[in-house]
């Protein structure tokens, strides 16, 4: 058989052998080495059936003994089994020294397999009471316990005494350790995890974890599992595949597995269907006593964290719970070759130190405890150096071939029972704790979603925010794209609450405030719970019965944002009872606006639909008002002709008038609290102030624009004055030009005709000064043309500007 990870089906112990004892082992089996009681009678035992041999022995002549404690608890006072004859080689079990308590050490008997019983195995150890076993061979070997069952005993009752109180205390945040010790084929596998037919220690312990959160209505809780397998000395976890040979870490809390994979799980088939997952990776194979015998051994741990709800919230309390199905020894006996040596010689390695560390745990010396030489002992040492509560269940098996390993389980076990422990109360974890965070995280998300939703709806109407959005054309892309963000926003912050609060586990019991009433078909299972649940069907697990399945799934749990979303629902529907305008007619109203939940409703958690709500029902009762106001007045008119027979009317209405006012102002002053507590609602005032300042711009932007337009319209009117000036002139520069022409012209003709003096004179003159007129036009010339450029620059400094207002998308019409 293959020897490692191989698949199997589905169901987490469907691989198991079946429950009848005699239906797996080989017929075959050679077994020649059977001891033989030395004083053996050939009575048939009824306990053990009838092939069975019960050797005779007079009991009552050898030994005698007290026990003085109740069955299964905690720092029992079980007292050494007192002996009477020389012969008797019981070890005594002593009261717990120093005060502390003594770990539970409860032994189980399997029936004699086929197998045995086929080979003629003889009863070697049997049951004598409920808490003595005894060898039958020499009836003064005997050892006490704290409870030993029969060959008959169902699983569920061991799990009542050996783990039930562990799993209790676990709940109230004490670490317990339950484990299953035994040599191979002894019924480790059977007692922890079961079959279909008959659940064991892990499955009923989910189920009884799950139950009590149901009973704990007050508490949230908060629930991790871990799953792992020591395997010749490398420590995988079988909920990740790829998480092998982990290291094993220590800090101030204990030793812990570095990288282990934690899942929250949210119901006892969701849970169960992690086992199941990592059962498919855990070493099982066949020697030659168990056909699936455990290769590795595992742990599987929950983390349980819880805290009260509200108001009482006194910290978040942690505790761990682990469950360990331990691989069995080997002896030489167990026929093995090659790789199922080597896995037996790690498996008795590790079983031998934690031999040795329970033996040196037992002597109460301050002596080393050797926890390092072995993972096994190393990942217990928490919860052997005594800092929880530990439940040891050794299972054996009757038969006289096993005798002397059975002997070596019940020393051992006996050794445990010397093991002080001093179990207490994991300290108070706040910050530090997931449940904590997660519950922070929840409602600072609703806080944020509450001011979005407020911040969206109050004060701004959605027809107002589109006509701002019209109003601020380019930016209403700005808004439309804000209300996007915010939607998403809201819409994210929503579904990381819902997902965060499913992780959260909540009682669906009646007893929560505000959870009072819940009509059974608003309640939900957690997310997933019902595809686990179908998981656990088919598997079958836990379908022993039809009330149990029942029970289970009543265990199962709501996430509290359904609470959180019925509370909503709730008080919204009070709410339209309450204050349904519908319901409202002038004379029921008086009834219907009476505000008999005025108590419950919190001003901080209105919505703003119950806000719109109230808003409507004060508008409607001052329009009542104002009505009967007036009708008031004309009866008072006609009252004048018949006084007696309008009085009573009159009065009535007086009555309702003042009525209707006490109620519109116990309603206004609802809404002014509600207002009050959302008037520090930051993305209202955000998105106001937004719209406010966009306004603004845009009201700036258009002003300064109609100023720089008016500016504009006069500037272009001087240049075209300027430009037409300056035509002017210079026409008139080109006439001056001509005349100056025809002057040289003259000028030279004059000179040629030897004119007079004088007249030469004078015509020097005009051209004198026409020059200057000249100089003058000109330098005319250039202060039109800087007038031109400096206009030209204006007109640039105007169209730029129009440009910028268009870019900025703040102009307004103009
Ligand atoms: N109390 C019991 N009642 C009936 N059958 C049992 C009981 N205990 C064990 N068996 C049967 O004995 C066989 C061996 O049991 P199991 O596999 O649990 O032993 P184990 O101690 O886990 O062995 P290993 O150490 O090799 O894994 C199985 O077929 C199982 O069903």
């Amino acid at each position: 058989m293959a020897s490692s990870s191989r698949a199997r089906s589905s169901s987490p112990f469907s691989h198991r052998k079946p429950s009848s004892p005699y239906s797996s082992a080989s017929s075959t089996a050679s077994y020649n080495n059977t001891l033989m009681p030395r004083s053996c009678s050939a009575s048939a035992s009824s306990f053990f059936g009838s092939r069975s041999v019960t050797p005779s022995r007079d009991r009552s002549d050898s030994i005698y003994y007290g026990l003085s404690h109740g069955a299964g608890g905690y720092g029992g006072s079980l007292t050494q089994v007192g002996v009477g004859s020389e012969e008797l080689i019981a070890e005594p079990i002593d009261q717990p020294r120093n005060g502390g308590d003594s770990i539970s050490v409860t032994i189980r008997f399997r029936p004699l397999s086929e197998r045995e019983f086929q080979r003629g195995d003889e009863i070697a150890w049997s049951a004598d009471g409920d808490k003595i076993v005894r060898n039958e061979y020499n009836p003064a070997t005997a050892y006490a316990f704290d409870k030993v069952f029969g060959p008959h005993t169902a699983s569920h009752e061991v799990y009542e005494v050996a783990a039930k109180p562990v799993v209790k205390a676990a709940m109230e945040g004490v670490n317990g350790t339950v484990f299953a010790y035994g040599v191979t084929s002894s019924g480790k596998t059977h007692t922890m995890h079961g079959d279909q037919n008959s659940p064991g220690i892990i499955p009923l312990a989910i189920k009884d974890v799950f139950s009590s959160i149901q009973d704990s209505p007050g508490r949230e809780f908060l629930l991790r599992v871990s799953y792992l397998e020591i395997y010749n000395e490398v420590i995988n976890d079988l909920l990740d595949p790829t998480g092998q040979n982990l290291r094993v870490r220590e800090d101030a809390q204990g030793t812990y597995v570095e990288g282990i994979k934690e899942e929250v799980v949210l119901s006892p088939g969701h849970a169960l269907s992690f086992i199941a997952a990592g059962e498919e990776h855990r070493h099982v194979g066949s020697n030659n006593f168990n056909l699936f015998s455990s290769r590795s051994h595992t742990i599987f741990s929950l983390m349980i964290e819880s805290s009260a709800h509200g108001d009482e919230y006194d910290g978040v309390i942690f505790s761990q719970l682990n469950l360990i199905d331990l691989a069995g020894s080997e002896s030489s006996k167990t026929e093995t070759t090659g790789i199922r040596r080597k896995e037996g010689s790690y498996i008795n390695k590790s079983l031998l130190t934690l031999g040795t560390v329970i033996g040196k745990l037992s002597e109460g010396r301050a002596s080393h405890v050797p926890y390092r030489d072995s993972k096994l002992t190393r990942l217990l040492q928490s919860s052997l150096s005594g800092h929880g509560h530990v439940s040891l269940i050794c299972t054996v098996t009757p038969a006289s071939s096993n005798m002397e390993e059975t002997h070596n389980t019940l020393k051992f076990a006996s050794r445990a029972k010397r093991v002080e422990i001093y179990a207490s109360r994991n300290k108070i974890i706040d910050e530090k704790s997931l449940i904590k965070k997660y519950q922070k995280e929840i409602s600072s998300l609703k806080q944020e979603l509450d001011q979005l939703r407020q911040g969206m709806l109050a004060g701004v109407s959605h027809e107002e925010i589109l006509s701002l959005r019209q109003k601020l054309e380019e930016g209403q892309v700005k808004m439309q794209s804000r209300l996007e963000e915010e939607e998403e926003a809201k819409a994210a912050l929503m579904s990381r609450i819902q997902r965060l609060t499913k992780l959260i586990l909540v009682s669906t019991k009646n007893t929560i405030p505000g959870l009072t009433d819940v009509p059974g078909h608003q309640l939900s299972h957690s997310v997933g719970e019902d595809d686990k649940l179908d998981v656990l069907r088919e598997g079958a697990l836990l379908a022993e019965n039809e009330t149990q399945k029942d029970s289970l799934s009543s265990a199962s749990l709501i996430a509290s944002d359904l609470t959180y979303e019925f509370k909503h629902r709730r008080s919204s529907s009070m709410w339209n009872e309450e204050f349904s305008p519908a319901s409202s007619t002038v004379t029921e109203s008086t009834h219907s606006y009476e505000l008999k939940g005025t108590s419950k409703l919190a001003p901080g958690r209105m919505t703003q639909d119950q806000m719109d709500l109230l808003v409507e029902q004060v508008k409607m009762l001052a329009g009542e008002i104002a009505f009967s106001t007036s009708t008031l007045k004309r009866l008072v008119e006609y009252s004048v002709n018949d006084p007696d027979s309008s009085k009573t009317q009159i009065q009535n209405l007086e009555r309702e008038i003042q009525e209707k006012k006490r109620q519109m102002r116990v309603l206004e002053q609802h809404i002014t609290e509600s207002g009050e507590a959302s008037i520090t609602n930051a993305s209202l005032v955000d998105m106001q102030q937004t719209v406010m300042r966009l306004m603004t711009q845009c009201n700036e932007k258009a002003f300064e624009l109609e100023i720089t337009s008016a500016d504009n319209r006069i500037l272009q009117e001087q240049l075209q004055n300027k430009c037409s000036e300056n035509k002017e002139l210079q026409d008139k520069m080109t006439l001056l030009e001509q005349r100056l022409a025809s002057l040289s012209g003259d000028k030279a003709s004059v000179n040629s005709e030897h004119m007079s003096e004088e007249y030469v004179d004078g015509l020097k003159k005009k051209v004198q000064s026409q020059e200057i007129e000249n100089e003058k036009l000109k330098i005319g010339q250039v202060q039109i043309s800087e007038e031109n450029s400096g206009l030209q620059g204006a007109k640039s400094e105007i169209v730029r500007r129009s440009f910028l207002c268009k870019r900025t998308g703040l102009c307004c019409s103009s």
